[in-house]
């Protein structure tokens, strides 16, 4: 029972980072597909498009005998200026909504727009701004996540051909071996770039699923439980939707563990959880958040009703520990948003009271409710 006692925040994520993750949750955006990168990672992609916009223009009006092969030089610029325009604009937006989908989307299909544009004008016959292509997949795709990846890598890929085509009808230029290698040279350095991206999103999301997940029991552990329920109580938020919050701690579970060994106790913890999650509806939460300690949070329920679910939880345990002849039970103690609390952590010191009361009295019925417990005898 210590464990609530220790309990502190000191593992949660801090800072910037969480918060947008966790925005990221709120607007159910999926996390599978989408990354969401910090203010930092998409500064330097902006400077990146301020770079290439400077070199464009530097490169088409300063630098000698290049003239443009497909617009005049003024209506290039112009093409410059709108880009410079709409990225200051999307800078913008992003400093104020730094996650938005819609605008991962756009902006990079307006860099795909002004790199065909570049090669469309480049006088080379092999282009060097070809290369501009890779850069917008890799500083997209990367930063963004598959989704972003795949649709770069096929944007790209169609501005290509449209490019080549045009340019071709346009001075009748043939393929040249080097042309031919430039694309192949890029199309496999994509091609490998992707294949390592999705290795390497995998694992993340295989390492972030790990760290959330008590491997025994299959339950979530603690510091994923208080990151869901952070949510979870802001949308609550002073609505009419009240959350019970349950405390379950096995009692003579050391002495299972001490007689019949470890591998028994496992599987009693196993049990347990499987029992737990079968009282749960989609939308509640359940968690191991110590060795035989479980928090689950019960949402759009009053504590009386609660009380019911405890109870079967309570017997069905009992039932358990009858069969297989082993000693140990239950104690259930609840608390209630915003009776209690408008945190978890704000209702699990009135519900850990309640827990530690019903404990040490011994016409417990194993159930103990937070509102049945005054301040005055909480135990030091
Ligand atoms: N089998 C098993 N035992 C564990 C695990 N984690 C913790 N424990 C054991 O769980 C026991 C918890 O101790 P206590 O909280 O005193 O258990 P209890 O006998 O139920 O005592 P009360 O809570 O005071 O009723 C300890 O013996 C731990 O070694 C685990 O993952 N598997």
């Amino acid at each position: 029972m210590g464990i609530l006692r220790r309990r502190s925040v000191d593992d949660r994520r801090s800072g910037r980072d969480r918060r947008w993750t966790d925005a990221a949750v709120c607007k159910g955006l999926n996390q599978d597909v989408y990354r969401f990168p910090d203010w930092s990672e998409q500064l330097i992609q902006f400077l990146t498009r301020y770079l290439f916009f400077s070199l464009g223009i530097l490169f088409f009006n300063f630098t000698q005998n290049i003239e443009p092969v497909w617009l005049s030089r003024l209506e290039l610029n112009i093409a410059f200026g709108v880009y410079f325009i709409i990225n200051t604009l999307n800078f913008l937006h992003a400093s104020r909504h730094p996650i938005c989908p819609a605008r991962y989307h756009f902006a990079m299909w307006v860099d795909i727009a002004i790199t065909a544009i570049s090669v469309l004008n480049d006088p080379y016959a092999i282009p060097p701004s070809l290369l501009v292509f890779i850069m917008v997949v890799l500083g997209n795709g990367m930063r963004y996540g598959m989704r972003l990846f795949g649709e770069a890598v096929i944007g790209c890929f169609g501005a290509v051909m449209l490019v080549f085509t045009l340019r071709y009808s346009n001075m009748g230029e043939l393929f040249t071996p080097g042309m031919l290698f430039l694309n192949l040279f890029g199309g496999i350095i994509l091609v490998y770039a992707y294949i390592l991206m999705g290795r390497i999103e995998q694992s993340r999301r295989q390492l972030e699923h790990n760290s959330r997940i008590d491997p025994l029991t299959g339950l979530m552990n603690r510091g994923a439980l208080m990151e869901l329920s952070d949510g979870l109580f802001q949308k609550l938020g002073g609505g009419p939707h009240r959350a019970v919050v349950m405390f379950a701690d096995m009692d003579k579970f050391k002495q299972v563990n001490d007689t019949y060994g470890h591998g028994t106790g496992d599987e009693v913890l196993r049990r347990v959880a499987e029992i737990m999650r079968g009282s749960l509806r989609g939308t509640d939460l359940a968690a191991r958040i110590g060795g035989d300690e479980f928090v689950l949070v019960l949402t759009d329920i009053t504590l009386d009703e609660a009380e019911l679910v405890a109870t079967r939880i309570q017997e069905q345990i009992a039932q358990y520990a009858c069969d297989h002849r082993l000693p140990c039970s239950v104690t259930i103690a609840l608390g209630e948003a915003p009776t209690h609390g408008r945190s978890l952590d704000a209702i699990l010191d009135h519900v850990d009271r309640a827990l530690y009361k019903c404990k040490r009295t011994r016409n417990c019925t194993g159930i103990m409710r937070a509102d049945l417990v005054q301040p005055e005898q909480v135990p030091a």
